[in-house]
C-alpha cells in the first residue's frame, strides 16, 4: 500500500479556487471563455527563455487561478513567480527529478496520469510530492496520446488517495456529464479550448452536479450558488415536463383542465414522496398542483 492511501485530504486550494469541495471545477479553455482556472503548457518552448514570456503573458491575460505545465526544471522560477499551481504532464510523470523540484515549490500540483501508467505508479507520484513536504496534490485522469479516459481508474484514484481528481476532456466536452457523474472534482480542458466546449462542460457541472454531487456549503454565498445549480436543473426539468404534459393533452380523448385525472396526480405525488421524504406528500402536493396547472394552462393556450 502506498503512503498516499493512508492520507485522507479534503479540498486542494488553487488560488482562490477550492478543488474537491463544492461543485466540480473547470480548468482550461481560453481566457475569454471564463473558466474557473486556466492552464498553459510550456512543452513547445522546450525549456527556452521564451517560456517565461509565455507564463507572464498568460498571467496578464487572466485574473483567475493559473496553472502551468513546465517542460523542464529551468522553467520553474518563471512559473513560481506567476502561477498558482503546476501541472505534471503524463509524459513527465516518471521524471522524478522534475517531480521533486515541482513539489518543492510548495504550489499545488496536478499530476496527470502518464500513458499506460498503472494506478500504483500514478499514486507513487503523490508520495514523491508529499515526501517533499507538498500535500496539495490533485490527480488528473486522461489525456494521454491515445486520448482514453478511464473513469473507473479515476474513481479508484479518488478513493485510494482521498485526493481530488480531474477528468481530462481536451477540446471535447462530450464526456463532461459522465465524468461529473463518476465523481470528478473537476474537468480539465485544452488550454485554448473554445467557448462552446467550456459552456457544454459548465452545463454538465451544473445539471449533473446538481443531481448527483454531494455538497456541504458552509457560507451563504456557497449555498446560494448551490441553490442556483439546483434551480437550473429544476428549470430544465420543468420545461421538459411541461412539454410532455402538453403531449399527453393532445393524445388524451379529453385534454386540458376538462380531462384532469386527480387519481393520477395523487399517485405521482406519492411516488415523488419516496424520493423527497422530507417534503413528503403534504409538502409536494401544492407544488405539483401548481406545476400541473401551469402545464395545463400552457397546453390550452397553445391549442387555442
Ligand atoms: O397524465 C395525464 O393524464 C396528464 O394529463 C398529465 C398530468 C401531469 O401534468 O402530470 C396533467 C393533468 C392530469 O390531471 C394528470 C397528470
Amino acid at each position: 500500500m502506498t503512503f498516499a492511501a493512508h492520507i485522507h485530504r479534503g479540498a486542494v486550494p488553487i488560488g482562490d479556487l477550492r478543488v474537491g469541495a463544492g461543485p466540480a471545477v473547470l480548468i482550461g479553455g481560453a481566457a475569454h471563455t471564463a473558466p474557473d482556472a486556466r492552464w498553459i503548457s510550456l512543452r513547445e518552448h522546450h525549456g527556452r527563455r521564451d517560456a517565461g514570456d509565455a507564463v507572464r503573458e498568460a498571467r496578464a491575460a487572466f485574473a483567475g487561478p493559473l496553472l502551468v505545465e513546465p517542460f523542464s526544471a529551468g522553467d520553474l522560477p518563471a512559473v513560481q513567480a506567476a502561477a498558482d499551481g503546476l501541472v505534471i504532464g503524463g509524459e513527465w510523470m516518471q521524471d522524478f527529478g522534475l517531480v521533486r523540484a515541482v513539489a518543492r515549490l510548495g504550489l499545488p500540483v496536478v499530476v496527470r496520469r502518464g500513458p499506460g501508467a498503472t494506478l500504483e505508479e500514478w499514486l507513487a507520484i503523490v508520495d514523491y510530492c508529499v515526501a517533499e513536504g507538498n500535500d496539495e496534490v490533485v490527480l488528473c485522469e486522461g489525456g494521454s496520446r491515445t486520448h482514453t479516459l478511464d473513469l473507473t481508474l479515476m474513481r479508484e484514484a479518488r478513493e485510494r488517495s482521498g485526493r481530488p481528481v480531474l477528468a481530462w476532456l481536451g477540446d471535447d466536452a462530450g464526456l463532461a456529464g459522465a465524468a461529473v457523474a463518476a465523481g470528478a472534482d473537476g474537468l480539465m480542458l485544452a488550454p485554448e479550448c473554445g467557448r462552446d466546449a467550456v459552456a457544454a462542460a459548465r452545463e454538465a457541472v451544473t445539471l449533473v452536479g446538481a443531481i448527483l454531487r454531494e455538497e456541504s456549503p458552509e457560507t451563504v454565498v456557497a449555498a446560494r450558488r448551490a441553490i442556483d445549480r439546483v434551480d437550473a436543473a429544476l428549470a430544465t426539468l420543468l420545461e421538459r415536463r411541461a412539454a410532455l404534459a402538453g403531449t399527453i393533452q393532445r393524445l388524451k380523448p379529453v385534454g386540458g383542465f376538462a380531462g384532469r385525472d386527480m387519481d393520477r396526480e395523487r399517485r405521482l405525488v406519492a411516488a415523488m414522496a419516496e424520493r423527497a421524504p422530507t417534503l413528503g406528500e403534504p409538502g409536494l402536493a401544492p407544488i405539483m398542483n401548481a406545476v400541473i396547472e401551469a402545464g395545463l394552462r400552457l397546453a390550452e393556450e397553445r391549442d387555442r
